[in-house]
């Protein structure tokens, strides 16, 4: 049975300030550190032993993966970092506090934007120093395939394009994958192995640090799948 473990990364520090943060790559929090120390107490407990973890190019999602896996003593663990699982890219949202933004644009677009399927943030400009392909770490990365901006269905492209690049011929081996990514990236794949539909995905919200099991078979049906605690 092939199993897939779901982590979002602790919290950083901008999630404790409330800035969107999108492609920004800021650290985990010290409350963070705690939460990814909780999610390896977790699958120790639960003796999971991971033989591949996957992660974006995120430090908030490699940290988490790193403690996770240390303080499950698995850290062996072959691990694969991917740009394409990174959190939806923001655009001229980010480095901007959350609270003041609903207050100018109104709750509406906020929402739509925030948690809606196809409605993307207002589009970085090409010179725009956030623009990703200024980033070293991106330097190998074809700048036209960099996003400007996202909405939950562009950035659902490319986190659904690596799990069957990546990962599915994995799982279908009876492979224990574990993923370390981010709300947005996770809800993209959730929606998209659980059919989710693109309306129902708006009240869809992943925890921080709280690990998610799936178990497949090997035609890739989730058989079941639920928090571990
Ligand atoms: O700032 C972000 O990149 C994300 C995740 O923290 O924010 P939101 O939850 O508003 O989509």
């Amino acid at each position: 049975m092939g199993k897939l473990i779901l982590v979002r990364h602790g919290k950083s520090e901008w999630n404790l300030k409330n800035i969107f943060t999108g492609w920004t790559d800021i650290d985990l929090a010290a409350e963070g550190i705690e939460e990814a120390k909780n999610a390896g107490e977790i699958l120790k407990r639960n003796t999971i032993e991971i033989d591949i973890c996957f992660s974006s190019y995120l430090k908030r999602a490699i940290r988490t993966a790193w403690i996770l896996l240390e303080t499950a003593e698995q850290m062996h663990v072959d691990t694969r970092y991917h740009w394409k699982l990174n959190e939806r890219h923001y655009g001229d949202w980010q480095g901007k506090n959350k609270e003041e933004v609903r207050n100018s644009i109104g709750e509406d677009y906020f929402l739509n934007v925030r948690r809606g399927y196809d409605t993307p943030p207002p589009i970085l400009s090409k010179e725009d120093e956030r623009n990703p392909k200024f980033d070293p770490k991106y330097s190998r990365v074809n700048p036209s395939v960099l996003p400007l901006g996202e909405s939950l269905k562009d950035t659902s492209k490319r986190v659904v394009n690596y799990f069957f690049e990546a990962i599915a011929a994995q799982l279908a081996k009876d492979r224990t994958i574990l993923i370390s990514a981010h709300g947005n990236s996770l809800r993209a794949l959730i929606a998209h192995l659980e059919h989710i539909s693109t309306l129902d995905i708006e009240k869809v919200e992943v925890n921080t640090g709280v690990p998610h099991l799936y178990e497949f078979d090997g035609n890739l049906n989730i058989l079941n799948h639920h928090r571990l605690k």
